[in-house]
C-alpha cells in the first residue's frame, strides 16, 4: 500500500499533466482552424463520427413470419436452427410434445416470446428476440410474429452473406435428417401430429414396373430445381391415384411421404370457405411437403369453370341446388378455378419441391380440366390386386417368399378382382400361413361362385362370402384350439354353435 502511494503521481503532477494536454490541444485546434478550410474540417469530423458509430451501434434485421404474402422460408429456417442454440443459462423455455403415440417422450424446447437467444458467429454476436403482435386484417384479427436479429452495424453485410446462409444451412441439414414426419389437417388453421405410417414401397403391393418408374419419378423431380427454373415452371408434380376402394391410394401417399420424408398437408376441401380461404390456406403449406386432397370427385361437383355450377360448398353439395342469395354471398365455396389457380395458375409458384396428390375411386367423375396436361403430371391406376401384388403381400404379412399354395392363388387371383385391402385382411388373420392361405383360397372360391351365381345381388353376394367365411375360422378354430380334426356329428354341431357366436359378434 506504502508503495502504491509512493510510485502514484502526485495531485499537483496531474493538474499540470492536464494543463499540458489542453493547451497542446487547443494550439492544435487553432493550427488546424486556420490552416484546414471549415467544409474539409466538417468533412472530416462528420467521418469520424460515422465510423464510431458504425463501430458501435447496433443493427437489427427483422425476420416475419410472412414474406410477400406466402411463408417466410428464412423465418421458417431460423425457426428450426434457434433451438439448436438455446444455452443453459436461459431463463425461460417452451416445452411441447406433438407426438401423440408416445405421451411419455421427452418433450422438445423452444424459445418463448420476448425472450432472447445469443449466438456467436466467427467473432459476431448476435441477439435474437422472438416477437409477435396482432394485426387488425379487414375481417379478422391474426397474429404476426417476427424474429429481431441484432447485431453490430459494422457487422451487418456479414451477416447477410455468411451468417443467415449458414442458418439456412444448418436448418436444411436438420429438416434433412428429421426423424419424425408430421401430417397436418386443416380446420380453421393446420393442426399437426406426427406421422408414423409404416408403409414404404416395399411393403406396397404394386406391380415392380409401376413401382420403379414412381421411384425414379420422385427421384428425378427432386434433382430437377434448375430445370423446372430454367424451363419457367413451378417445382411441383401432381399425381392422381385413381382405382376402387382399398387398393392402396392411401398406402402409396404414406409410401411417398416415407421415402421422400416429406410431410403431408392432408385437406378436406369442405372444411374450407371459400378461395381466400383456399389460398391462404395453400400458401401457408411449406416447402418440401404433400398436399393431399382426397376423393377429389366428391369434393369438386363443379362442370363448367366459374359458373354458378363450379362452386364446391362446404357440406359437399353443389352450389346450384342453392336459390339463396345471401347464402351465395356470405358462403360462396370454394370453387375449381380457384383450385387449379394454384394448381397451375398464377398462385402456382408460391412455394417450391411440392407434391400434390389427389386420390379418387371414379376417375370419370373428375373435371376434365384437372385432368389436363400439366396439372395432373402423373396418373397411377391402382388395381385390384395381381400375382406379383399377392407375393408382396405374403412377404410382408406372412414373411414367407414361397408356398405350395401360391400357385392356386395366382390362378385364382387372375380370374378374381380382389383388392390388395382384402387380401391382406385374410393374411392377417392367422398365425399360420398355411391357414391364412387357406382362408384366402376359400374366400377367393366363394368370390367366384358369388360372380357366377347370375344376377346375385352385392349384398348377398357379401352375406355368403362371409358366412362361409366364419365356418371357415370355426373350423380353424377347432383344429388348432382344441386339436380337433372334424367330420363327426359332435364337431359338425360345435362349429355351428362357434360360427354362429363369431357372426353375431
Ligand atoms: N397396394 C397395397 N399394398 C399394401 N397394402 C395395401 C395395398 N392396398 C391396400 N392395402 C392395405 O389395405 C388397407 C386399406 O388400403 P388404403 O386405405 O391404402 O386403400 P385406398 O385405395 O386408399 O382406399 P379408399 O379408396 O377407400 O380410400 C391399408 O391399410 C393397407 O394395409
Amino acid at each position: 500500500m506504502a508503495s502504491f502511494f509512493k510510485e502514484s503521481p502526485s495531485m499537483s503532477n496531474l493538474l499540470t499533466f492536464y494543463a499540458s494536454i489542453s493547451t497542446l490541444s487547443m494550439i492544435i485546434r487553432t493550427i488546424l482552424n486556420e490552416i484546414v478550410p471549415r467544409r474539409a474540417r466538417d468533412f472530416f469530423t462528420k467521418k469520424f463520427i460515422d465510423f464510431f458509430s458504425n463501430y458501435f451501434a447496433d443493427f437489427t434485421f427483422v425476420i416475419e413470419d410472412r414474406w410477400q404474402a406466402v411463408p417466410n422460408e428464412t423465418f421458417r429456417a431460423v425457426e428450426i436452427y434457434l433451438p439448436t442454440r438455446i444455452s443453459s443459462d436461459t431463463r425461460s423455455l417452451i416445452l411441447g410434445n406433438n407426438d401423440n403415440n408416445n405421451i411419455t417422450g421427452l418433450p422438445k424446447s423452444n424459445m418463448p416470446t420476448d425472450s432472447k437467444v445469443i449466438d456467436e458467429f466467427e467473432n459476431m454476436r448476435l441477439e435474437w428476440i422472438l416477437k409477435e403482435k396482432e394485426t387488425n386484417q379487414t375481417f379478422h384479427y391474426s397474429r404476426k410474429r417476427y424474429f429481431n436479429l441484432t447485431c453490430k452495424k459494422r457487422d451487418r453485410d456479414r451477416v447477410m452473406k455468411e451468417y443467415i446462409p449458414q442458418v439456412c444451412r444448418t436448418a436444411k441439414s436438420i429438416l434433412d435428417q428429421r426423424e419424425k414426419l408430421y401430417i397436418y389437417t386443416y380446420d380453421d388453421h393446420w393442426v399437426s401430429t406426427v406421422f408414423k405410417h409404416p408403409a414404404t414401397f416395399k411393403t406396397l403391393a404394386l406391380d415392380s414396373s409401376l413401382k420403379n418408374s414412381i421411384i425414379d419419378d420422385l427421384n428425378l423431380f427432386c434433382q430437377r430445381k434448375e430445370y423446372f427454373q430454367s424451363v419457367g415452371r413451378a417445382w411441383k408434380r401432381g399425381y392422381l391415384l385413381y382405382g376402387p376402394p382399398g387398393t392402396g391410394k392411401s398406402t402409396l401417399v404414406a409410401a411417398i411421404a416415407n421415402y421422400l420424408r416429406f410431410n403431408i398437408y392432408d385437406l378436406q376441401l369442405q372444411n374450407v370457405k371459400n378461395d381466400a380461404e383456399l389460398r391462404r390456406v395453400l400458401t401457408a403449406t411449406a416447402n418440401r411437403s404433400i398436399l393431399l386432397i382426397e376423393d377429389i370427385d366428391c369434393s369438386t361437383k363443379a362442370r363448367a369453370r366459374g359458373s354458378a355450377r363450379d362452386i364446391v360448398r362446404r357440406d359437399g353439395s353443389n352450389r346450384d341446388d342453392d336459390r339463396s342469395d345471401n347464402k351465395r354471398s356470405f358462403d360462396p365455396g370454394v370453387t375449381l378455378s380457384g383450385l387449379l389457380n394454384f394448381i397451375d395458375g398464377l398462385w402456382s409458384t408460391c412455394g417450391d419441391e411440392r407434391i400434390i396428390i389427389f386420390t379418387t375411386n371414379y376417375k370419370e367423375k373428375i373435371d376434365p380440366a384437372l385432368l389436363r396436361p400439366g396439372r395432373m403430371d402423373v396418373p397411377i391406376y391402382m388395381g385390384y390386386c395381381s400375382p406379383a401384388g399377392f407375393r408382396n403381400l405374403a412377404s410382408t404379412y406372412l414373411s414367407i417368399e414361397d408356398h405350395l399354395l401360391f400357385n392356386c392363388i395366382d390362378d385364382l387371383i387372375k380370374r378374381i378382382e380382389i383388392t390388395p385391402a382384402e387380401v391382406a385382411q385374410h393374411l392377417m388373420k392367422f398365425g399360420d400361413p398355411k391357414i391364412a392361405l387357406e382362408s384366402l383360397i376359400k374366400y377367393l372360391r366363394m368370390k367366384e361362385i358369388a360372380k357366377e351365381g347370375n344376377g346375385t345381388e352385392r349384398a348377398e353376394e357379401d352375406e355368403v362370402i362371409k358366412q362361409e367365411e366364419v365356418k371357415f375360422i370355426a373350423k380353424e378354430h377347432l383344429k388348432v384350439v382344441c386339436g380337433k380334426q372334424g367330420g363327426k356329428d359332435g364337431d359338425v354341431r360345435e362349429e355351428d354353435e362357434i360360427s354362429r357366436s363369431i357372426y353375431l359378434s
